[in-house]
């Protein structure tokens, strides 16, 4: 235990690094979550846990982002004993048990910092989440010293949901029409669209609650929806990594195949990346 422990520090150049080379259309993430995480862990004494809220389109990197952070603060990456991971629909499927959820989140959120101060959590599903259990979670992203003798404030948590993708993708869909380079898209742009279709949806338990009114969410990091482009360098990527050789047709004739929207000018892909490694398998193996 002592051992993995001394290896936790946050290489925060090979995350930039990372990023550039393996996360494709994602500048606005790529910087908040720089900022984020350097402002973090140049803090040795931070006030209260990290707390990053991850949104947009299926298939556009989220998961992907949470595994490139792992990677660059645990020797073990996702694997690492100090990651853990909630998938919603998986681990909280009946909104009945919420109090006994309520209950085993606490003591799993509590004993798992008692063992690591520099925990990460990471919740995937957010939308889906009951309210119950997000009050049940709030303490600990909060600004306290301690509670009961454990210190949360080292933690990182990250909430993973698609909730304000369609806002996002309005935004992203509105500089395409207007002919300016979605490079130029800025926080600013997405976040005034998302504080009206995210944030006052009273439907989606997260932000429901005081989470937001708190404060206790740091940085809400957008995730705008991937273009044909991308979707080409996630098939490029992914041929370069199982040892095929770089073929230009054949990485068009997969991009082609997957779908795009909205209908008529066919721009975003439906699926992000996420259906590039099951299309490549169908060509090539
Ligand atoms: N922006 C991207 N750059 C490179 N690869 C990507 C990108 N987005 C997605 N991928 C690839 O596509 C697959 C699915 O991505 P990921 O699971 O990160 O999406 P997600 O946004 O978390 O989706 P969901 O909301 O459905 O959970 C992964 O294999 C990932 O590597």
């Amino acid at each position: 235990l002592l051992q993995e422990t001394h290896t936790i520090h946050c290489q925060v150049n090979r995350l930039d690094r990372d990023l550039e080379e393996k996360l494709f259309g994602q500048h606005v993430a790529k910087h908040v979550i720089l900022k984020a995480i350097k402002g973090f862990w140049n803090n040795p004494n931070p006030k209260k846990p990290l707390t990053l809220s991850l949104h947009g389109w299926t298939g556009t990197g989220k998961n992907l982002m949470s595994k490139l952070i792992a990677k660059n603060i645990y020797a073990k990456g996702l694997d690492s004993k100090y990651v853990h991971q909630f998938v919603t629909t998986l681990h909280f499927p009946h909104s009945e048990h919420t109090s006994q959820y309520k209950e085993q989140l606490q003591k799993w959120i509590r004993g798992n910092i008692t063992a690591c101060e520099r925990s990460m959590f990471i919740f995937d599903e957010m939308d889906k989440m009951q309210m119950g259990l997000i009050d049940a979670i709030k303490p600990y992203l909060d600004y306290y010293d301690n509670i009961d003798g454990v210190v949360y404030r080292k933690a990182m948590f990250l909430f993973l949901s698609n909730a304000g993708g369609e806002k996002i993708t309005e935004v992203a869909l509105d500089y395409w029409h207007k002919g300016n380079k979605r490079e130029d898209i800025k926080l600013k742009d997405l976040e005034t669209k998302l504080s009206v279709g995210v944030f006052n949806n009273k439907k989606s338990g997260f932000w429901h609650t005081s989470l937001i009114d708190k404060n206790l969410i740091d940085y809400f990091v957008p995730f705008l929806p991937l273009e044909y482009k991308h979707v080409k360098l996630c098939i490029r990527e992914e041929l370069i990594s199982r040892g095929y050789p770089v073929d230009e047709d054949i990485i068009n004739d997969i991009a082609s195949e997957m779908t795009y929207f909205p209908k008529n000018e066919k721009i975003f892909s439906d699926k992000g990346c996420k259906a590039v490694e099951a299309k490549i398998y169908f060509y090539l193996e």
